[in-house]
């Protein structure tokens, strides 16, 4: 039998081609016969069989070149020579071009300086040494993963995606990190066939795709038993969403599910649901993805799927409540006033609405076109909701809701008298009236909910606010959070439903997490100078962090190793940057209780981070948007933060120098301090549905369909805390809903607490991360083209500045230290084996019998199996062995 698989990817329409001879099937690896026990050494140690032309090196890390610059050249560097010099990158502002590096004079060598000729006009210039890059042989070009790069430099990397996107290879592997550019179009690399070809394959037989990196982890979590997880990472509209969408697919068509319980039709229909639910259009993507997401896929002994579940994290609430001209609303919403039709637009009284967009919750298209598709989107998602079989009666609460917040927002608010004896009440008492209707409660809890909220309590109606300070404004305020709440609970019953759906009790071994989140947000990126708000601020704290723990995982933890395992490597020349002190400037938890500090006597210990300034600030009575900046300047104004953190010209603005300062984002503060408090009449949307006279209505929030054991769930926070068998598994993430940030309220502690959970819950999994990055700024909002022909063939011809934008695509790059961890991960030992661990599994090769076979040393099976040593390190605990083993001569 031979193991051999070979994977081609061609530029033909099919875009793979398999010469394939056998693929072993993983469920036959635990009884696989000693020829492939003696592969999988060889894979593992890269060993050579005994008369291989194998040139073995006695230094450690032979050939390779950190692209710190090496003037020999050999064999591969002769390859892009030129007759005239050798070849390289001159990188400039607006991106790199390519250039011949003229003989150097003794002078030009003192003051580090080059002569070259620029290649697509022949001029001729002297340079800074700093400004060039060695090229690669151009066989290089489409390079599968960045670590085969002889010259891994940034301008090598940034060509060689753009190469392959250029040939539609939108994916790349650097290292075990997968690299996906968005292609602005749709391509057909994704398809059951082609997960087909995948299925069973071993990580170094496959081409980088998100499909690969799906089965490395299925593996992976096979292998080891231990939960793994894929981590999607990069800006609003990169492509998150979709590759999470077709990695969830391909583990539910790969893995196969017990009694097909979760088939690829389901699991479309989970995420037409979700994204109904949870996404909305920016300026950035036209289907931005507003809340955090969870996935869980739950496996059993056979490794099929036996159960899963879904969580919502900090879903970005705000937007169920006013909105800003621009602004729009989930697609929920709109789909919903745009798709119900007959009687259920009736039962909804939704057959009257009105065609001007000026709601303040609910964002309507002017456009006839886009109410047919969003009519459409409707029909999707109801169709969606069948498929999982949830209720018919469970979808009629929900549209409920729905319909009542549209009606709530025009019920409005208006005020009636001037002085001691104003009050306010709704403006249009019928819009009202239908609200109750839909909620099933009187008038009477409805006002108070709305406008009263201390009140309400779900018993006998109250009237009117009558403070004399209340001002219409705080009455919307009001109104809003109502709104706000309940929406929040629509969302947590609709995820709910879906867990109920797809959730057994099946008894598993380990679960493979997909994370999906809002992307980095930045909307000066698409020209808007408003400043970015409160909510991208969350969104960009979790992408930090997410950065951080990538950062963690993938550079301090192999040194952190290789120290432990005395392994040495020459990192010298490795610039390293790091997200952490930016993390800690946003959450940094206070040491002590002193609240208000001067600059002067503010030592490092007595800083806090911006969200504890801010729940601080929440918390006093007359603090307000202007006292929080005063304050975050005197924590942060220093010089050692003026990297971090600038003033801006502009009021109420400050500057953070997002990911290792590659993406500087402009706040406005207006209206952060208000809503770091929790609005009570949010929780009124719990009450009043609870009570709901409408059974459809109320058994969504009675028993335990919702709420979680003890009723301790934060309002809308969290969806999908039912106690599936995964979330008991990670009991951080029920943790950090039980800490003191939530019980208090503090809707900034909630932030920082969820965030610490997600990432605890990743931390204990072997992770598997996807970097994705947009060529242009308008990348998201690509969302229909023409399928015809080879999408980006177009590239090859169009100027490169026209397709892709290299700058956009450098500071992604080095944002997300994706050169950093390639440099480290081939100079390395990457790979790791227990002693004990090792023995076990390969004593046999070395050994005479069996019996002599529990006695061999690590040292014994590696030398009598001709292991050049420079490929391997053996410590106090591990056998470490070298990148080398797997990198392939191209
Ligand atoms: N692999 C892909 N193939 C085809 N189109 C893609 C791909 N990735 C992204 N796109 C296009 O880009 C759009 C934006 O992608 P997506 O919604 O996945 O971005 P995101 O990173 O999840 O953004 P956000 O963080 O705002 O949710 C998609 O609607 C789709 O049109």
């Amino acid at each position: 039998m031979s193991l051999e698989v070979k994977m081609q990817f061609t530029q033909d329409e099919n875009y793979v081609m398999y010469t394939e001879k056998h693929i072993v099937p993983y469920a036959k690896i635990a009884s696989l016969p000693l020829k492939i026990l003696l592969i999988s050494f060889y894979q593992i140690f890269s060993l050579q069989p005994r008369h291989s032309n194998n040139t073995s090196n006695d230094s450690a890390h032979p050939g390779l070149d950190n692209g710190a610059g090496n003037d020999n050249a050999d064999g591969d560097t002769a390859n892009a020579a030129h007759a005239d010099g050798e070849r390289v990158w001159l990188v400039h502002r607006g991106g790199f071009c390519a250039a011949l590096r003229l003989p150097q004079s003794s002078v030009q060598r003192e003051n580090h300086k080059v002569t070259i000729r620029l290649l697509h006009n022949g001029i001729e210039m002297m340079v800074d040494e700093d400004d060039i890059e060695k090229q690669n042989s151009t066989a290089l070009d489409l390079v599968e993963d960045i670590c085969d790069l002889k010259q891994l430099n940034e301008a090598s990397v940034l060509h060689c995606l753009r190469q392959r996107f250029a040939s539609n290879l939108i994916h790349t592997k650097a290292g075990p990190t997968l690299l996906v550019v968005n292609p602005m179009a749709p391509l057909s690399l994704y398809s059951e066939k082609v997960v087909s070809m995948f299925r069973g394959c071993k990580t170094e037989d496959m081409p980088p795709h998100i499909y690969s990196l799906a089965q490395t982890a299925y593996r992976a979590m096979l292998e080891t038993r231990r939960d793994q997880s894929l981590i999607f990472m990069g800006r609003s509209g990169s492509g998150k969403t979709t590759s999470f969408k077709h990695a969830l697919y391909y583990l539910a068509l790969a893995a196969g599910s017990y009694n097909n319980f979760l088939n690829a039709e389901k699991v479309n229909s989970i995420n037409i649901i979700l994204e109904a639910f949870g996404n909305t259009k920016t300026c950035l993507n036209a289907n931005a993805t507003r809340f955090t997401q969870l996935l869980s896929l739950d496996f059993d002994q056979s490794g099929q799927i036996a159960s899963a579940s879904v969580q919502v994290l900090l879903p970005e609430r705000q937007r169920a409540g006013r909105r800003q001209p621009n602004d729009h609303s989930f697609h929920i919403m709109g789909r919903l006033l745009a798709g119900a039709e007959g009687l259920l637009q009736k039962e909804l009284h939704l057959d009257n609405i009105s065609a001007a967009d000026n709601h303040p919750f609910v964002s309507l298209s002017q456009k006839l076109e886009e109410r047919h598709r969003a009519a459409a989107e409707f029909m999707r998602t109801t169709q969606a909701l069948e498929t999982l079989n949830i209720e018919a009666k469970a979808v009629r609460g929900i549209w409920s809701i729905l319909a009542a917040i549209y009606h709530l927002g025009l019920a409005g608010v208006t005020r009636l008298n001037a002085g001691p004896a104003s009050r306010v009440q709704f403006a249009n008492p019928s819009a009202a009236r239908r609200t109750a209707s839909l909620l099933g409660v009187s008038m009477e809890d409805l006002t108070a909910a709305a406008f009263n909220t201390a009140s309400s309590g779900g018993g006998g109606g109250t009237s009117p606010s009558k403070s004399p300070n209340d001002s219409g404004e705080q009455a919307w305020e009001s109104l809003e959070a109502l709104a706000v709440g309940l929406y929040s609970e629509a969302l947590a019953a609709v995820v709910a439903l879906i867990n109920k759906a797809i959730c057994t009790s099946a008894h598993t071994i380990a679960s493979i997490m997909l994370v999906d989140t809002p992307g980095f947000q930045n909307p000066a990126s698409c020209g808007l100078q408003t400043g970015a708000t409160l909510s991208d601020l969350r969104h960009n704290y979790l992408q930090e962090r997410l950065q951080l723990l990538f950062h963690h995982t993938t550079l301090v933890a192999p040194r952190d190793r290789y120290a432990q395992e005395l392994v040495e490597i020459d990192t010298e020349g490795m610039s390293e940057t790091n997200p952490g002190p930016l993390v800690s400037l946003i959450d940094k938890a206070p040491q002590n209780h002193v609240v208000r500090s001067s600059q002067r006597d503010l030592r490092e210990h007595d800083r806090r981070g911006l969200l504890w300034l801010l729940d601080e600030e929440s918390m006093y009575p007359n603090c307000n948007d202007d006292t929080f900046l005063e304050r975050l300047f005197t924590h942060y104004g220093d010089r050692e933060h003026q990297n971090l953190l600038r003033k801006c010209a502009g009021p109420k603005q400050f500057v953070l120098q997002h990911l290792q300062g590659t993406n500087p984002v402009l706040y406005t503060v207006d209206g952060w301090v208000r809503h770091s408090r929790e609005h009570p009449a949010i929780r009124n949307a719990v009450t009043l549905l609870q009570d709901s006279s409408r059974d459809e209505i109320s058994r969504l929030y009675i028993g335990s369909l919702t709420r979680g054991a003890g009723g301790i769930v934060f309002c809308g926070s969290i969806a999908g805390l039912e106690g599936t068998q995964s979330l008991r598994r990670v009991s951080s993430i029920r943790r950090s809903f039980t800490s003191a940030g939530v019980k208090r309220n503090s809707i900034m502690l909630q932030v920082k607490f969820t965030v610490d959970g997600i990432i605890d819950t990743l931390r204990r999994t072997g992770t598997h991360f996807v970097h994705c990055y947009m060529l242009k700024h308008n990348a998201g909002q690509h969302s229909s083209y023409s399928s015809s022909g080879s999408p980006n063939a177009a590239a090859l011809q169009s100027s490169c500045e026209d397709m892709v934008n290299i700058p956009l695509l450098r500071s992604q790059l080095r944002g997300s230290q994706v050169l950093e961890a390639a440099r480290l991960h081939r100079l390395g030992f990457p790979e790791s084996v227990p002693l004990v661990e090792f023995v076990r599994r390969f004593g046999l090769l070395a050994a005479v019998d069996s019996a002599t076979a529990k006695d061999i040393t690590v040292e014994q099976i590696l030398a009598a199996n001709e292991v050049d040593t420079a490929t391997y390190r053996i410590g106090p605990s591990q056998v470490s062995a070298n990148i080398l083993c797997f990198h392939r001569v191209t």
